[in-house]
Order: structure tokens, then sequence, then C-alpha cells
């Protein structure tokens, strides 16, 4: 059976950096399930339709990281039919030999709600505009106004909210360099792994 680890949170909290550190260390495959949604309103037309017919050669436009494409990913991202057309995909990458970390906002609550490892990555608000507004060479208080836009919107929302499954680790990053929360994720899992 393969292992999950799922890492949920915030816009800009670190989950990223954090599950790309763990699936190279343990040589798990890593899907950041943030494409999915960035890729499919990327496309354009009919969220459902550019849902249904997402390939993996989308995930690799180079014009997925923008803020732009941040918002209209959230925004299609609240259509209960988009969401569904997207789950088959999820799993079948999580269920990969010897495992997989995906990285999002449903996935220890709803994709892969059995993971064995859920983390939980999260930062104050301040703490993650700077460093999203550092890595994009923005205003971070611009930045700051679309994280929480962003995050209102996928809190809010009536299917798969953001929010951390009830039995999910909480990392705080807001005073964590890059290496110590990945080490402190790291203990997590090899708490949990199996020897
Ligand atoms: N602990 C940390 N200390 C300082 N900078 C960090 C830390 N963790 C992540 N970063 C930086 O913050 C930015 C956002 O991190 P990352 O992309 O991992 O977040 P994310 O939660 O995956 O974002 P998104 O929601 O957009 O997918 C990146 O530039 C990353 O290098
Ligand atoms: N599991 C997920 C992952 C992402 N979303 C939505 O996509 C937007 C972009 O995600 P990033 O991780 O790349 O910032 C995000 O704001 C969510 O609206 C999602 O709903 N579920």
């Amino acid at each position: 059976m393969s292992f999950i680890i799922a890492i949920d949170g915030p816009a800009a909290s670190g989950k990223g950096t954090i599950a790309r550190a763990l699936a190279r260390h343990y040589g798990f495959h890593h899907l950041d399930t943030g494409l999915l949604y960035r890729a499919t309103g990327a496309r354009g037309g009919d969220p459902v339709r550019a849902a249904r017919a997402l390939t993996p050669e989308d995930l690799d436009r180079d014009d997925l990281r923008s803020a732009e494409a941040g918002q209209a990913a959230s925004r299609i991202a609240a259509i209960p039919e988009v969401r569904a057309a997207l789950v088959d995909f999820q799993h079948r990458f999580a269920a990969q030999e010897p495992g997989a970390v995906l990285d999002g906002r449903d996935i220890g609550t709803v994709i892969c709600p059995d993971a064995q490892v859920k983390l939980y990555v999260t930062a104050s608000d301040q703490v993650r505009a700077a460093r999203r507004a550092a890595e994009l060479g923005a205003d971070p208080a611009e930045v700051l106004a679309q994280l929480r836009e962003r995050d209102r919107r996928d809190s809010e929302r009536a299917t798969a909210p953001l929010k951390p499954s009830p039995d999910a680790v909480i990392l705080d990053t807001s005073t964590l360099s890059i290496g110590d929360a990945i080490a402190a994720a790291m203990a997590e899992v090899e708490r949990l792994l199996p020897r």
C-alpha cells in the first residue's frame, strides 16, 4: 500500500516547499494540486469542460504561478463539478508506490482522508504576503490583499473548504526558517513511517 503524506494550508504558507523536500527525501511522488486548479482556470472557457479535458501537459504551462492565475483558480475551485472532475487524477496519483506527497487545500479532509501523515501548514498573513511578494517581486500590500481574498474564498466555499482535518498536525512556519520547517515536518513523518 502506498504511503500518503497530505499537506494542506492557506496560500503561500510554505506547504509546497515542505512537500517537495519530503518527496525528495523519501523518494516519493509529489503533486502540487493547486496546479490542477490553476491550469483549469488558465485554459479559459467553460471551467467544468476545462477541468474534464485537463491533461498532464497543461500542468507544465509557464504562466501558472502568477497572482492572476491564483485568483482565477480560486474562483473556479468553488464550482463542485470542477472539483469532482479532478478527483480521479488525484486518487491515481496518490496510489503510486512507494508513496506520494500531495499538497493543496482539501487533501487531508476530502481527497486522501486516510493519509498516513496529515500536516496543516500555516503562517501569519503578513509573513505569507512578505514571502510571496519577495518571490514574485510584487508589492507586499497588494499581495496581502490578494492572499486574504483568496483565503476567504477558499475557506468559505461550500464544497471542500480550506480547513485543517481534525487529525492533522498544525505546523505554523511564521518564525521558522525553511530548513527548520522541513525538519519539523520530517520529524512528524518519521514518527509515523513504518520501519
Ligand atoms: N519557512 C519559510 N521561511 C521563509 N520563506 C519560506 C518558508 N517557507 C516557504 N518560504 C517561501 O515562501 C514562498 C511560498 O512558499 P510555497 O510556494 O512553498 O507556499 P505554498 O503554500 O505552496 O504556496 P501556494 O499556496 O501558492 O501553492 C516561497 O517563495 C518559499 O521559498
Ligand atoms: N487542493 C486544492 C488546491 C488548490 N485549490 C485552489 O487553487 C488555488 C490555487 O492553489 P495554490 O496552492 O497554487 O495557491 C487555491 O487558492 C484554491 O482555490 C483548491 O481549491 N484545492
